[in-house]
């Protein structure tokens, strides 16, 4: 956001520990809020962990906490504060008072990288859309918290109540003329996706945690050119490339935006498009930092979110595993892994797991058999006569199969041998069953 360094706004970052989080576990929380805050481009000059009892309803921090802040501020000359957790809109304020600079939680602080880095149309109207499910929901929450004031009496009228029911109103018709906008604009994208679906290509999702490598892989895989990079939400629009595979045959490939923990389910919502894409995928690939010590609560994280869109293995799609970044682990940890990878692949719940390094290539071969292994598994070969009057049966096949083989004899009668997907295979028997050989 900033460029110069000189200028570069220097914040306060505070990570709330609650008496039941675990104290290594904040550690890691506060090293993430500082990556969300560089991501932001803001100098993260004081980070630190806030031991929280019992939230206050006034400042969130006890007053002693936010007094100590207040010297932070003064001493460090800083102009923001970050809070690594949900502030509601009157703790916000009151923080914002107290202190006199600009607080933000941690929504607050992913929209902004959002806002920042949303460079479609349809991503910059998603940002704006989350923007105000972030609003309304906050609105709501100052309306509860002036009904608890006077005693929930329920009565109606009262300036402070007009008031929020204007902006929501006023929210809401924005909300709808965003909506109204994003529609057109995917509509459009509908087409593209459409057109893609006609080709027999199958589609294969990158998903996974911010920074776990997604589109480092896909640049791996694929003829490249997205932009990878040691920074949360390098990636918020969906991007699409020919995934060749070992075999010659072609897939898509798409790298999505990643997941992070915490996001209030209307930001979810607000990205739900760019999910569908997840969801409509003939495979999804995971892709996982190992080397992130938070690792397995990342994973149920992403597993979390996959199914709130109604994606993933308990919706019948298919999920590989990558387990990304085993260069950056010691010999242990690789010996360890591999037999954890190894496990899991016999496991009950058979996880395809692959351990790969995008920096040095070890593993992606294995990765990119697996991944048409996974995408054939259920294909039907069928051997298939078709005179010349069924020339649209034949026609169907090539555009929706793999054609392995085709001769065609003097009567124009053509023998062909066709690969197709479960469904389609499925299709074509049901209309045309007379044809298989
Ligand atoms: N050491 C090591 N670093 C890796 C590996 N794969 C990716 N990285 C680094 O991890 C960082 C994040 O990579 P990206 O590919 O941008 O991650 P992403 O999942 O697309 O992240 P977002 O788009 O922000 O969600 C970059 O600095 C990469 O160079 C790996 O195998 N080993
Ligand atoms: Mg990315």
């Amino acid at each position: 956001m900033v460029e110069n360094a000189e200028k570069k706004v220097r914040a306060l970052i505070a990570h709330p520990r609650f008496a039941d989080g675990r104290a290594a576990d904040a550690d890691y929380d506060l090293e993430e809020a500082i990556g969300l805050a560089e991501a932001l481009g803001v100098e993260p000059i004081t980070a630190r962990i806030i031991a929280i009892r019992d939230i206050r309803s006034s400042n969130f921090f006890g007053s002693g906490q936010v007094e100590e802040m207040a010297e932070n501020i003064a001493s460090e000359a800083l102009s923001l504060v970050i809070v690594n957790g949900a502030l509601s809109p009157v703790q916000q304020r009151n923080l914002e008072r107290t202190l006199k600079v600009k607080v933000i939680d941690r929504t607050g602080l992913i929209l902004e990288i959002f806002g920042v880095r949303a460079a479609t149309k349809e991503g910059r109207l998603q940002v704006e859309l989350a923007r105000m499910a972030y609003e309304r929901s906050r609105l709501v929450r100052t309306w509860t918290h002036l009904e608890r004031q006077r005693g929930g009496t329920g009565g109606l009228a009262g300036p402070g109540e007009t008031q929020i029911e204007s902006d929501r109103r006023a929210l809401d018709e924005k909300t709808g003329r965003l909506k109204r906008k994003l529609d057109h604009v995917r509509r459009t994208r509908g087409l593209q996706r459409k057109a893609r679906q006609r080709a027999p290509e199958r589609v294969v999702a990158l998903v996974g945690y911010t920074n776990a490598g997604k589109s480092t892989l896909f640049n791996r895989l694929t003829t490249g050119g997205v932009l990878a990079k040691d920074m949360l939400f390098a990636t918020l629009d969906t991007t699409h490339r020919v995934l060749p595979l070992p075999s010659g045959q072609k897939a898509v490939l798409s790298d999505t935006v990643g997941f992070i923990s915490d996001l209030p389910t209307s930001l979810i919502t607000a990205f739900r498009a760019t999910l569908e894409e997840v969801k409509e995928a003939d495979l999804l690939i995971h892709v996982r930092d190992l080397s992130d010590p938070l690792a397995e609560r990342r994973k149920n994280e992403v597993m979390e979110v996959l199914e709130q869109i109604e994606a993933g293995p308990k919706y019948g799609q298919p999920i590989i595993e990558v387990w990304n970044k085993i260069d950056l682990l010691d010999e242990q940890g690789s010996i360890h892994l591999a037999e954890r990878a190894a496990a899991a692949r016999t496991d009950a719940d058979k996880i395809d797991a692959f351990e790969i390094s995008c920096l040095t290539m070890q593993g992606v071969e294995a990765l990119q058999n697996g991944m048409e292994e996974a995408l054939t598994r259920d294909d039907h070969i069928l051997d298939i006569r078709v005179t010349p009057a069924e020339f649209s049966a034949r026609a169907w096949l090539h555009q929706n199969g793999q054609v392995l083989s085709e001769e065609t004899g003097d009567d124009g009668v053509a023998d062909m041998k066709v690969r197709l997907s479960e469904s389609d295979a499925g299709k074509f028997l049901a209309k045309h069953k007379a044809l298989i050989v």
